[in-house]
């Protein structure tokens, strides 16, 4: 029985719950419960703090989990990843008072408030900057700079409305680019039923990113049509009854619909229809 671990607070634990239901798997009704057995999924959940779950991975106590790239690269842990995800997205910043600083380098003999402090020290480590201090807070790591504890803050960003409400600006190059990524122990073999785990969540990941377009379109359109939709290998094109026009059908990048449809119209296709992908398997 694979045993998965799963975020049980937190912004990683809703969708990787939402996510792990599209994938045909039972989750838990009461977010009080630690453990849920999944005997039809040949699978178990674990509910498990976010920033714990890489520990327990690394030490192969569970055998796969969801958590974030940059709580997975601050554990220091031996597990490694092994699926992106694509929700949670967030980038890892340098941020201090507006105007005030411009480059990594200038932390040097600064105080750096962060609750990443391995990835952060590791970071200033690999670049030769010696900072005074990384102070390692839990959270609210904005008001660390207002509060007197450190002179910059290294945080997760999304809209960066956190940072401008506490009148901080971002500098340097970006630390990292984060997303919920499923993680497994490096160096064992992979435990039985990870397989399937994966195809489920690749085929989650592609019926999210992709629609299906159907259009009928005259026979001789069909090259220049096909040109517009080439779908994942070929689209399927299948002749009308009328003899003169052909139906297609492909795969299109969701965010891409509109244009597509565009495109198409204007070549000669009509009865253009679009429909979303409940799930599959590529
Ligand atoms: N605002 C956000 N947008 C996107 N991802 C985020 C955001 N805040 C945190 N994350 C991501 O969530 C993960 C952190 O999970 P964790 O649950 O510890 O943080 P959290 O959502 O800040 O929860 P809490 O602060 O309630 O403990 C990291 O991978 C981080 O990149
Ligand atoms: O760029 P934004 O869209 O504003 O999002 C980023 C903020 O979200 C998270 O904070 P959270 O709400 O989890 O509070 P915390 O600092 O207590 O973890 C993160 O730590 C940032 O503070
Ligand atoms: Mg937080």
């Amino acid at each position: 029985m694979l045993r998965i671990a799963v975020p049980n607070k937190g912004s990683l634990s809703e969708p990787a719950a939402e996510m792990l239901r599209e994938a045909g798997y039972r989750q838990r009704r009461d977010s009080r419960e630690l453990v849920l057995p999944d005997p039809d999924n040949d699978v178990e959940f674990f509910f498990l703090r976010p920033r714990d779950v890489a520990v327990y991975v690394g030490a192969g106590t569970v055998d796969v989990g969801i958590t974030g790239r940059d709580l997975l690269i601050d554990s220091a842990s031996e597990a490694v990843e092994h699926l992106p995800l694509g929700f949670a997205r967030s980038t890892f910043r340098f941020a201090g008072a507006a105007g005030r600083l411009t480059d990594a380098r200038q932390i040097a003999g600064l105080r750096v408030a962060t609750s990443y402090a391995e990835l952060v020290a590791a970071y200033l480590r690999e670049r030769g900057v010696e900072p005074e201090a990384v102070v390692r807070l839990d959270g609210a790591v904005e008001s660390a700079i207002r509060l007197g504890v450190a002179d910059v803050i290294a945080d997760v960003v999304e809209t960066g409305s956190t940072l401008r409400a506490a009148g901080l600006e971002v500098f340097g190059e970006p630390i990292l680019r984060s997303e919920a990524v499923l993680i497994r122990r490096a160096d064992v073999d992979q435990p039985a039923g990870l397989d399937t785990l994966t195809r489920r969540l690749q085929g989650v990941l592609t019926a999210r990113e992709y629609v299906l377009m159907d259009y009928d379109v005259p026979l001789h359109l069909v090259d220049d049509a096909v040109a517009i939709t080439p779908g994942l290998e070929s689209p399927t094109v299948s002749p009308l009854h009328n003899g003169e026009w052909a139906a297609v059908r492909a795969m299109v990048p969701r965010s891409q619909t509109n244009r597509v449809m565009d495109a198409l119209y204007d070549v000669g296709a009509r009865a253009i229809l679009v429909t979303s992908i409940l799930a599959c398997r590529i």
